[in-house]
């Protein structure tokens, strides 16, 4: 496509495995893992950890688990995020490119590619597809853009759009995408995001004494709410909700997706799905707001692994709502964004 603006945008996503052949994943989650923001321990301790301990254990059962989900065209996560990108260049008329944290395409590719389709390129929008701020997602992708622009001396702008848990476009396609599914019998509907350790809720916190220390901290207003993973993740909950008109007893929040002996974000949906059947929630909806596209955490942990301890843990009916992939008014909200960002001078 012939560039009609000097503005392009990149779309970065997290990234998946190349293939699902073991060395492939292994290479995916040493990668995925060494990232000091990840797991933010002392650079030889985070070394052993991951690469004698946790990625020689874990590979073969990720390959596994990919292997489940993997469609013809590849990953999902990466085919949904290139539908995305297609959907969003249609409607905005300028040139977008896909860049991931882990794995391909580095953002430097996309960069490249712009550069490539305009020489004049004078700014780069790039959209996080990470709803709310988390060190290990959200500030790890756009450090990461930063780096590669200011490195390879990029000669173009780079503008990057905040954290969206709270956006009425954002609320408002997650609650539409949601609104076919409660048309149907329901008991309870869950909330699960993907967790993150306790610690790093508290490092995160910038004035070093609010998060998980004043009671009801995600509730209290605060300065640190603009970091706060866990703020953020609430507060977008309680907006859906409150747009779809849920009661309070209907609806709940857990975390998914813990790795390792930490203590992580609890409730944990693990725990949560063997619970709610026993309270008589034994027709559940599940959706999963902080993946903006359907990845291994939604299609796996949640559809395949959720449905079935749900079950056989007494639920009757398990439905997992999809993610909000290329849903219309998600993509009318990328587009929106985009379009905002440009710098006007
Ligand atoms: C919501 C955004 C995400 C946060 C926050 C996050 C934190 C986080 N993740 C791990 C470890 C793993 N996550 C894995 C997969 C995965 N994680 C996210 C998003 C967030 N992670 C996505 C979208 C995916 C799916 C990728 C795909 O290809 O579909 C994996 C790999 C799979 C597996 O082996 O389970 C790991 C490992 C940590 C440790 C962490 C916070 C500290
Ligand atoms: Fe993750
Ligand atoms: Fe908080």
């Amino acid at each position: 496509m012939e560039a009609k603006t000097d503005t392009g945008i990149v779309l970065m996503n997290l990234g998946s495995p190349d293939s699902t052949a073991v060395p492939d994943v292994q290479r995916y989650l040493n990668e995925f893992l060494m990232d000091k923001r990840v797991i933010d321990y002392p650079y030889l301790l985070r070394w052993l950890l991951v690469t004698r301990i946790i990625v020689p254990r874990r590979a073969p059962n990720s390959a596994a688990a990919y292997r489940s989900i993997w469609w013809e065209e590849g990953s999902p996560l990466m085919v949904l995020t290139q539908q995305l990108q297609k959907a969003v260049q249609h409607d905005l008329q300028l040139p977008v490119e896909i860049a991931m944290r882990y794995g391909n395409p580095s953002p430097a590719v996309a960069y490249d590619k712009l550069l490539q389709q305009n020489p004049q390129l004078k700014e780069v929008i790039l959209l996080p597809l990470y709803p709310h701020y988390a060190m290990s997602s959200y500030e790890t992708a756009v450090e990461y853009a930063k780096e590669l622009h200011k490195k390879k001396r990029y000669p173009f702008k780079l503008t990057i759009i905040p954290p969206y848990y709270n956006e009425p476009d954002y609320i408002n396609a997650v609650a539409e995408s949601m609104r076919p599914y409660l048309q149907q019998d329901y008991d309870h509907v869950l909330f699960s995001y993907h967790g993150v350790p306790v610690r790093h809720i508290r490092k995160g916190d910038i004035t070093g004494g609010h998060c998980l220390q004043v009671e009801d901290c995600c509730h209290v207003p605060s300065k640190a709410h603009g970091f706060c993973y866990r703020h953020q993740v609430y507060n977008t909950s309680e907006l859906v909700a409150a747009r779809l008109g849920l009661p309070a007893e209907k609806w709940s929040v857990s975390f998914q997706s813990r790795l390792g002996r930490e203590e992580w974000l609890q409730p944990y949906t693990a725990e949560r799905l063997e619970q709610l059947p026993k309270e008589g929630k034994k027709k559940l909806l599940v959706v999963c707001p902080a993946f903006v596209s359907d990845c291994l955490e939604t299609l796996e942990e949640i559809a395949v692994e959720g449905k079935h301890s749900f079950i056989s843990n007494g639920g009757d009916s398990f439905t997992m709502i999809p993610c909000l992939n290329v849903h219309p008014l998600w993509v009318q909200a990328v587009v929106k964004w985009c379009e905002q960002s440009v710098t006007t001078s």
